[in-house]
């Protein structure tokens, strides 16, 4: 359904957060890329400095200085010391650095500055070398990772200005229902305001989607063909919202149930029982009923996971919990129900978090939906739960 989304492309850098990796990132280079200066200080011989200490401080002669950005400054020898910058490459002939904090200047006004260094250093201390961090041709990320800004991190400090991504897939919403109104806009007696499609546009964004188009259809035939037409556009999956029950003006189902391969069938689970599958202009389109908690739960339970899988990214875990209270539940239907998650006591660190449901089961509770953080899965052949039972929860 999304083949699309298992090929590559490549994006530059900036707009890379947020897609999934297809290839893996190996490194082209030892990071860091040359031996450097961890502090501010001095670039210095640890044979020099062996039996520095507060009492006993070794004079070095200074030849030099260097910064972030510039040359590494002149090779140093024996009881000399080149000033060094954090960054700085580190001057030839030096094998440590000494931090300013441990040393005092003699004398800054005349040109052959010294500098006292009061602790003493072994070889290798306060120096970045290649390879402290990676070595050319380490895997740096694997192929299938999602781009964080760690990640970025990592392939703009190997100098990749761009990298090779999964697409996003392409989706189409086509939300159905002559009473619908934009949120913000007055009502008419009868009229609500629209919500599924910002539902599920924010939802099908959050799993690495790309909508490109969200049409607002009547329940009128040639309304929501021509919302088709729109949405289909160059997507990879439309989905539609609402019109596929068993009413008089079910225009999803209308339109799309008698297409070829369609199947439109009512799921065992509340909510989220209507479901239909098509196609328009070959385009696969997803139908999912029109109640906004019946949406949302079957974009959770059926459609995210299709989509995570396609672009790669691992699926959401389902958690456990301990139900806060007895609830009853319909038999022949897995349930799910909307709750919200109470971590564990603090004295129960590893402890199940409790599991409170918010709202009663209408699957027209949109507002008290937003008070849930997980769906309680009840399995279909299970009647009543007690307090402190535990449940499976399907994070939203
Ligand atoms: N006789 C039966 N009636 C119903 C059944 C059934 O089995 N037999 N199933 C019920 C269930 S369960 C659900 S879920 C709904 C699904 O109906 P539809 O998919 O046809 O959805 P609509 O009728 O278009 O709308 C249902 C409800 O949701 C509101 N809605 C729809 N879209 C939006 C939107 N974009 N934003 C906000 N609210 C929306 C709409 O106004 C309705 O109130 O069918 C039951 N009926
Ligand atoms: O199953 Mo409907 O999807 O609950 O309200
Ligand atoms: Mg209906």
């Amino acid at each position: 359904m999304l083949q699309r989304a298992a090929q590559s492309t490549r994006l530059p850098l900036v707009a890379c957060a947020d897609s999934v990796l297809a290839r893996d990132l190996l490194a082209s280079a030892d990071l860091p890329l040359f031996v450097n200066s961890q502090m501010d200080g001095y670039a210095v011989r640890s044979s020099d400095v062996a039996g520095a200490g507060p009492d006993s401080p070794v004079r070095l002669r200074v030849v030099g200085s260097t910064h972030a950005g510039h040359g590494p400054g002149p090779e140093i020898d024996d009881d000399e010391a080149c000033k060094v910058m954090t960054g700085a490459p580190l001057p030839d002939g030096a094998d440590c650095v000494v931090p300013v904090e441990d040393t005092t200047v003699e004398d800054t006004t005349v040109e052959d500055t010294s500098v006292l260094v009061h602790a003493p250093r072994v070889a290798g201390e306060f120096v970045r070398r290649p390879g402290d961090d990676v070595r050319a041709g380490d895997l740096v990320i694997p192929a299938g990772t999602r781009l964080e800004a760690r990640h970025l991190a990592a392939a703009a400090s190997l100098g990749e200005s761009g990298l090779d991504v999964r697409p996003r897939p392409r989706v189409g919403v086509v939300a159905t229902g002559s009473e619908l109104v934009a949120p913000g806009r007055p009502l008419e007696p009868g009229q609500i305001w629209e919500s599924n499609s910002l539902t599920l546009g924010a939802a099908l964004r959050a799993c690495g989607c790309e909508v490109t188009a969200t049409v607002i259809s009547s329940d009128e035939r040639d309304d929501f063909t021509a919302a088709l037409d729109i949405a289909t556009g160059d997507a990879d999956l439309v989905v539609t919202v609402g019109a596929v029950s068993m009413g008089d003006a079910e225009v999803v189902r209308q339109v799309l149930a008698d297409r070829e391969g369609a199947r439109f069938a009512p799921v065992a689970m509340q909510p989220g029982g209507p479901q239909g599958l098509s196609s328009w202009r070959d385009t696969p389109v997803v139908c999912l009923p029109g109640n906004p908690v019946s949406a949302l739960v079957s974009f959770v339970v059926l459609l995210r996971p299709v989509i995570l899988e396609a672009v790669g990214r691992v699926p959401v875990q389902t958690g456990r919990a301990l139900l806060s209270r007895d609830v009853s539940s319909p038999a022949g239907k897995t349930q799910y129900l909307r709750a919200a998650l109470v971590p564990g006591s603090a004295g129960a660190m590893s402890g199940p978090p409790t599991a409170e449901p918010v709202s009663g089961p209408g699957s027209h509770l949109v507002a008290s939906m937003a008070r849930a953080d997980v769906l309680i899965e009840i399995p279909a052949d299970v009647t009543s739960l007690a307090a402190g039972d535990e449940v499976v929860v399907v994070p939203l």
